[in-house]
């Protein structure tokens, strides 16, 4: 699993009932649910609009940008649900499995 993402699913973790005046993330703990996923919501809408942006320009620096923030949230919110960032890799993983089963398959016919 990506060591990034595994540290930050336990600072995620720990920040979870921090001082909400000193972290982000205990202050959307502190406003609950429906703020991360509003969050969430915002932060989608800003990587839709990157990458349009990046498409005419050709400048992709804010669609990496704007993905982090959008991965930053949605990590919050599984957080949120007692999730960690391995369940979501776990799931990719299987499907990765999976599809690769699939082409062979496809191939040997
Ligand atoms: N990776 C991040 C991270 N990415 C984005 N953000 C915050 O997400 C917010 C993005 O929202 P916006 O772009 O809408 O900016 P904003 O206007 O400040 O946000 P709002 O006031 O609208 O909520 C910003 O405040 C960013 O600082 C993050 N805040 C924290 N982290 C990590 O989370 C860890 C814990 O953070 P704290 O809880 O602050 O200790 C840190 O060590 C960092 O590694």
């Amino acid at each position: 699993m990506s060591d990034v993402l595994e540290q930050l699913g336990r600072v995620l973790e720990a920040r979870k009932h921090a001082d909400a005046d000193k972290s982000y993330v205990a202050s959307l703990h502190a406003k609950g649910l429906n703020k991360i996923l509003e969050k969430v919501g915002e932060e989608c809408t800003e990587t839709i609009i990157a990458a349009k942006d990046a498409e005419q320009s050709g400048e992709t620096r804010d669609v990496v940008y704007e993905t982090a923030d959008l991965w930053f949230h949605t990590l919050v919110m599984l957080s949120r649900l007692g999730l960690e960032p391995k369940d979501v890799l776990d799931e990719l993983a299987s499907r990765f499995n999976l599809s690769g089963l699939e082409e062979k398959a496809s191939r040997d016919q």
